[in-house]
């Protein structure tokens, strides 16, 4: 199977080479060309813009830093749809808004509304994951599609290389909110368990034995323990935040996150104040560490009084 990828980040980086690994055909672009070295040196083609890529292949995925990445990617100079036309498919894996894939999956099917598209017939599936650097370069990821079904099914082959489990969550837009949902609850849990590690440091007792007593490897999981806990936890006392998750993506999903509640009349105190520990730890210039060095903001915040 040949694919396309566009964006070539942390993610995109690792689940191309995935790909590559089990003998995908795969052209990739990034808007700094010179990431794509890398990837040529594990077998792919390049091309010189988006356009080129979807010229190329009948199936392109993109894997974007955020709406409006993902936007420019489609509408923008030497764009998607430029190339896009009958019969092909593309699939978005970034971490959007339900608002910003349907904008994509609009243009992307229309048939003839406008002389500027008038070859657009394609068909578009929204595919965010979850799962970070680790299972992306693992295969590892869980993978919430929606949109265009026979294109999921036909994108089959290349989920069972990227992902763990994937899910068919019904019309676009379902994939973008489930996706922020999940990453809400885990940045307002990351903003949980800093407080508690940083309350242990304060009132003297030891963050690592809380960190012991929540996730008891050779038990298992302690009740309020899980495998973020688990992962970040000893990193975070050693203040290693080399990223994973860019802590700037992780507040760009509370925020979305926080906007889906509104349009749905749901206030979410917790991951109001999440949200606002994050814009916390990027106005320390904290935006490219993993998002769990909100851990120093929180830290920070506390040496106030
Ligand atoms: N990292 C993670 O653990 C996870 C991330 N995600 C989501 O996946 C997406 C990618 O994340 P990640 O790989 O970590 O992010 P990175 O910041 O590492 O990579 C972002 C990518 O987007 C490209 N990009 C940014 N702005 C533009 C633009 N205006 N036009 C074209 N390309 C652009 C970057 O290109 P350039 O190299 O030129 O800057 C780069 O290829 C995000 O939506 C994120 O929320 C989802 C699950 C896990
Ligand atoms: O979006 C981030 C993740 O870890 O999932």
């Amino acid at each position: 199977m040949e694919v396309g990828f566009l964006g070539l980040g942390i993610m995109g980086k690792a689940m191309a080479v995935n790909l590559l690994r089990n003998g995908f055909k795969v052209t990739v672009w990034n808007r700094t060309l010179s990431k794509c070295e890398e990837l040529v040196e594990h077998g792919a083609s390049v091309g010189e813009t988006p356009a080129a890529v979807v010229k190329k292949c009948k199936y392109t995925i993109a894997m974007l830093s955020d709406p409006p990445a993902a936007i420019s990617v489609v509408f923008g100079k030497d764009s998607v749809l430029e190339q896009l036309c009958e019969g092909k498919g593309y699939i978005d894996m970034s971490t959007v808004d339900a608002d910003t894939s349907s904008k994509i999956s609009k243009v992307a099917q229309a048939t003839a509304v406008s002389t500027a598209i008038t070859e657009v017939g394609g068909r578009f599936l929204e595919a965010p994951v979850s799962g970070s650097k680790k299972p992306a370069e693992d295969g590892q990821l869980i993978i919430l599609a929606a949109g265009d079904k026979a294109l999921y099914e036909e994108m089959l082959p290349a989920f069972s290389v990227l992902g763990k489990k994937d899910f068919f969550l019904g019309e676009v837009g379902n994939g973008a909110k489930m996706k922020l949902i999940v990453n809400m609850i885990m940045g307002s849990t990351m903003n949980a368990f800093s407080e508690g590690l940083a309350l242990a440091g304060r009132t003297g007792l030891s963050p690592e034995t809380l960190i012991e007593m929540l996730v008891k490897e050779e038990e298992g999981l302690g009740a309020v323990g899980n495998p973020m806990i688990m992962m970040k936890g000893p990193t975070m006392l050693k203040s290693n935040y080399s990223p994973a998750f860019p802590l700037k993506h992780q507040q760009k999903d509370m925020r979305l996150a926080l906007a889906l509640g509104e349009e749905n009349g749901l206030a979410m105190p917790v991951a109001a104040a999440a949200n606002e520990a994050f814009i916390r730890a990027k106005s320390l210039g904290l935006g490219d560490q993993d998002f769990s060095a909100v851990y120093e903001a929180v830290k920070a915040e506390g040496l106030k009084q």
